[in-house]
C-alpha cells in the first residue's frame, strides 16, 4: 500500500487489488464412461507495487486480469482440481511467486456440487453400478411451486418447480442447423448439455367429487421422470430433450394432462488452450452465464387443452 502523498499532491492512495473475478471454470474428468465434475468460480485478487499505475498509469507492473483468467483455466488443465483449497493455494503461490511485484494474492473459490442422477432419477453422491455416468444434479434444493384456483365449483391446479439445474457431460450433439450469413455456431457433436429447469404441470382433477391425487407422491415422481429422460436422452437439440421430459411425465403421470417447460441453456464453452501450449481434449469449460438460449414448449395430452400461460413468469 502507498503510505507516501505523490509528489506535489497531498492525497494518498489506500488499499487497492485487482483481478478477475468470478471466472466459471467446469473440469471434467473422464475415467472411461464415468465423468466427474468439478464446478468453480474462482476470483482472483492480486496486490503488491502497484502504485504506479494509479498515480501515472505505468502498467509496468501489471500482470493483466486477462492472464489471471488464463491462468486459472490453464492451471485446471495443468494440475487438475482436486479440491477448492488445492486449487487457490496453487494459484496464490504462482502470482505471488512468479510476479516480484506481487506481495499478495488472494484466491476466492465457490464450488458447486454436482450429484449423479440416479437409475431412479434420485441423486446419489457416488456412481452406484446403475447411475448414471455423465448425468447430475446441481447439489441444493430446487424450489417447488403451486398454484390453486377455485371458483366454488371446480379446481385447477398447477404445480412446478423452478431452479433444479442438471448437466449431461457427453451425448449431447448439436447439428445440421440452419446457417445464414451470420452464423458462426459451430456444429457440435459431443457437448455438455446444462439447464436450470423450471417446469409447471396442471392436474387433470377438477373435481370434489373425484379423488384427489396424492401430491406428495406425484411430485416426487414427476421429478423423478424428469430427471430420467434428461439422463437417458441421447439429445441432438435441448428441443428434443424438453419434449422427452415432457412425454414421459404425461405417459407416467395419468394425473397430469400438461406439462410446460422454460429451459434455459447453460452454454459450456471448450477454452482454447492452445496458446499455452496444452491441448484441451473436452476437458476445460467456460461456463458462461449470459446470454442463453431458452427453449420453450408445452407438452399435452392429446385431446386436452392448453391452458399453462405460455411465460411461466406470469404464473
Ligand atoms: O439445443 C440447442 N438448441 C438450439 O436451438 C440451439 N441454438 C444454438 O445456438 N445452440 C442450440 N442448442
Amino acid at each position: 500500500m502507498a503510505d507516501h502523498p505523490r509528489p506535489g499532491r497531498p492525497v494518498l492512495l489506500g488499499q487497492n487489488q485487482y483481478g478477475k473475478a468470478e471466472n466459471r471454470v467446469v473440469k471434467i474428468t473422464r475415467h472411461g464412461a464415468t465423468h466427474h465434475i468439478k464446478d468453480l468460480n474462482v476470483s482472483v485478487a492480486l496486490s503488491g507495487d502497484m502504485d504506479e499505475v494509479h498515480y501515472s498509469g505505468s502498467n509496468a507492473n501489471v500482470l493483466p486480469t486477462d492472464t489471471t483468467k488464463n491462468t486459472v483455466y490453464a492451471f485446471a488443465k495443468e494440475h487438475g482440481i482436486e479440491s477448492a483449497e488445492q486449487f487457490g493455494i496453487h494459484l496464490a503461490r504462482h502470482f505471488v511467486t512468479s510476479q516480484e511485484p506481487i506481495r499478495k494474492a488472494r484466491i476466492r473459490v465457490e464450488e458447486y456440487a454436482w450429484e449423479r442422477i440416479d437409475a431412479s432419477g434420485a441423486a446419489s453422491r457416488h456412481p452406484g453400478t446403475d447411475d448414471a455416468k455423465h448425468s447430475f444434479v446441481r447439489k441444493g434444493q430446487e424450489t417447488r411451486l403451486t398454484q390453486i384456483t377455485y371458483d366454488g365449483s371446480s379446481w385447477e391446479v398447477v404445480s412446478g418447480l423452478k431452479d433444479l439445474v442438471v448437466m449431461n457431460s457427453t451425448d449431447s450433439e448439436f447439428w445440421g442447423f440452419v446457417k445464414d450469413k451470420y452464423t458462426t455456431l459451430p456444429e457440435a457433436h459431443d457437448r455438455i448439455l446444462a439447464t436450470q429447469v423450471s417446469a409447471r404441470w396442471r392436474f387433470r382433477w377438477s373435481d370434489d367429487e373425484q379423488p384427489a391425487p396424492d401430491w406428495e407422491t406425484s411430485y416426487e415422481q414427476v421429478r423423478n421422470h424428469m430427471l430420467q429422460a434428461f439422463a437417458e436422452t441421447y439429445s441432438l437439440s435441448l428441443q428434443q430433450t424438453l419434449y422427452e421430459m415432457g412425454s414421459r411425465i404425461i405417459d407416467r403421470c395419468e394425473e397430469i394432462d400438461e406439462v410446460r417447460f422454460s429451459l434455459p441453456n447453460k452454454h459450456h464453452f471448450l477454452v482454447d488452450l492452445q496458446p499455452f501450449g496444452l491441448k484441451n481434449d473436452n476437458e476445460v469449460y467456460y461456463a458462461a452465464d449470459r446470454p442463453y438460449g431458452l427453449i420453450e414448449a408445452t407438452v399435452l395430452r392429446d385431446g386436452c387443452a392448453a391452458r399453462i400461460p405460455v411465460d411461466l413468469t406470469n404464473l
